[in-house]
């Protein structure tokens, strides 16, 4: 059930239900904490998406990384669900799923989109058992004389949502298994938003495993690009400055209330040696 934000949006672009594959945005990263950027992030990647004609954005899913992805400064995961939760609320379609920050340890991002693949389809034949349920009443609508339509669809395609610095890190050596960036782009799909100083098109022709798919991977410029990272969030909340505007005010607040990303907050993990990713917070808060 849409709202009349959905409905204009859908209108505008002249879409109807059956011709477009339905499409399904899932972006895994720390938000720690969630900024505008993040939320930028989905609007962009629909309007791209939908611009083409072939595909009609139905849901977007942030998942945070659960607590045992050990990255320095990542705060407890039930605060960066919150702060998600906060931040989506006035979204008709951005939600915010809990599974990966619940698992008690770091889970790969393929594991991730698997899972997300298996509820959607476990919602698909839900929707299926309805079909033939709805089968059945047409039948008795259409002996009884009243008319009813129904269409049976494909489930939704679940694409991975990411900014270019993800998918740079692809080729970062032993940080992804080869054979999880191939079930990503092969089997799912990948939407990558530009980041200034990234150049995802030419990372993609230099890959001979990227360019395999590269029609699954559908890059999104922003042409207006700004620099928002949570590592620069926390930098400024650490010293007291203002983040107003850079993230939701109810995202504020709620940092503001729990005290949220303190100077010893920042130290958190920052001893441990194997966590899996700690390229772009180090390289940005030195
Ligand atoms: N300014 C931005 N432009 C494009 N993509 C972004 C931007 N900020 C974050 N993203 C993307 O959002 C997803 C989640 O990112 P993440 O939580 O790591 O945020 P971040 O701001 O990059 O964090 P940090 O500064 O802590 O590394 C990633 O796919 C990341 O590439
Ligand atoms: O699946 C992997 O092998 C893998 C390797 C490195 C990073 N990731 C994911 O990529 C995301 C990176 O987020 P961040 O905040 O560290 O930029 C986060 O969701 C990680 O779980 C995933």
């Amino acid at each position: 059930h849409y709202t009349a934000e959905t409905e204009h949006h859908l209108k505008v672009r002249g879409m109807d239900d059956q011709s477009v594959t339905r499409v399904v945005l899932l972006a895994c990263g720390s938000f720690n904490p969630v900024t505008n950027m993040h939320l930028r992030m989905f609007e962009l990647a629909r309007d791209h998406l939908e611009d083409t004609g072939l595909y009609r954005v139905v849901k977007g899913i942030i998942s945070p990384v659960g607590d045992g992805y050990n990255k320095k400064g990542l705060i407890e995961s039930s605060h960066r669900l919150a702060m998600a939760r906060l931040s989506t609320e006035n979204s008709d379609w951005i939600t915010v799923d809990s599974w990966e920050s619940l698992q008690p340890d770091w889970v790969e991002t393929a594991k991730v989109i698997r899972h997300h693949g298996e509820m959607l389809a476990a919602e698909q034949s839900n929707d299926d058992v309805d079909t033939v349920k709805n089968a059945k009443k047409r039948r008795i609508d259409e002996y009884s004389g009243k008319s009813s339509h129904f269409t049976r669809r494909d489930g939704p395609q679940l694409m991975l949502l990411c900014g270019a610095d993800v998918l740079e890190s692809f080729g970062v050596p032993n940080l992804w298994k080869q054979e999880d960036i191939a079930e990503i782009v092969g089997r799912y799909g990948l939407v990558c938003v530009t980041r200034s100083g990234s150049d995802p098109h030419k990372f993609i022709h230099k890959s001979d495993m990227l360019w395999k798919y590269r029609k699954n991977i559908h890059v999104v410029h922003e042409w207006v690009t700004n620099e928002i990272s949570a590592t620069h969030v926390r930098q400024s909340l650490r010293r007291g400055r203002s983040v107003r505007y850079l993230l939701p005010d109810g995202v504020i607040h709620f940092i503001r209330e729990h005290g949220l990303y303190s100077a010893e907050s920042e130290q958190k993990n920052a001893d441990v040696v194997l966590a899996p990713l700690h390229r772009y917070s180090d390289a940005s808060s030195s």
